[in-house]
């Protein structure tokens, strides 16, 4: 089953998995200490399409923040300001809305915050923000519920490798975010 890009987020581990049939040639490298961002690989062919380069895990003093787009960036800064996560998500997804491409591509998010997670999806016919209690997918294609999901990881190599060895077609890239003590560990892996 294809289901694109997706996200696994409980109260202490989040991950993040590109599948892409159309961008394969793509990783994932760590901008800075709070950053880990998606981008073409050296022997990827040019693109103009605007949704395929992002910071998909980006680590506040309020949580870390996981997506598949440009509104991670507003997700973790009115997180960082102060807003409640599922207020952070509803408002970044609501406003940057669905993408307009071809596939009308939903927007994915998950909050890993001090008291509680979230995930959000915002669809064309929808907008979903869910407290979580135990580790729940999110995907852009067919699983577009939040719905449970088996997940062992505890570090956050784990938590990457867990999402790119599921089995869920066109693998490409992943990242794992873990609370660590005061913060987060990350990590990330190339199929
Ligand atoms: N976030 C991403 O990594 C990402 N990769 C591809 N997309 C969008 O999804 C469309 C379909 O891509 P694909 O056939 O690889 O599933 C692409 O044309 C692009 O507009 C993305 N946008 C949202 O998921």
């Amino acid at each position: 089953m294809y289901i694109g890009r997706f996200l696994v987020v409980g109260p202490d581990v989040g991950a993040y998995r590109v599948s892409s049939r159309s961008f394969p040639n793509r990783t994932i490298s760590r901008r800075d200490d709070d950053t880990l961002t998606v981008g073409p690989t050296a022997d990827a062919p040019e693109t103009d399409n605007p949704y395929v380069a992002y910071n998909c895990v980006r680590v506040t003093d309020a949580g870390a923040v996981l997506g598949n787009g440009s509104h991670v960036d507003p997700v973790a800064e009115k997180l960082a300001m102060g807003y409640p996560a599922r207020d952070a998500l509803a408002t970044a997804l609501l406003s940057l809305d669905y993408e307009k491409d071809d596939y009308d591509t939903p927007r994915i998010a998950g909050v890993i915050g001090d008291d509680a997670a979230f995930v959000g999806i915002v669809r064309r016919d929808a907008l979903l923000v869910h407290e979580v209690t135990e580790p729940t997918l999110v995907a852009t294609y067919e699983k577009d519920t939040p719905e449970a999901y088996d997940f062992d990881a505890t570090d956050a190599e784990a938590a990457a490798r867990e999402v790119l060895e599921a089995e869920f077609e066109h693998a490409v890239c992943a990242a794992g975010v873990v609370r660590d003590g005061d913060g987060f560990s990350l990590a990330s892996l190339d199929a």
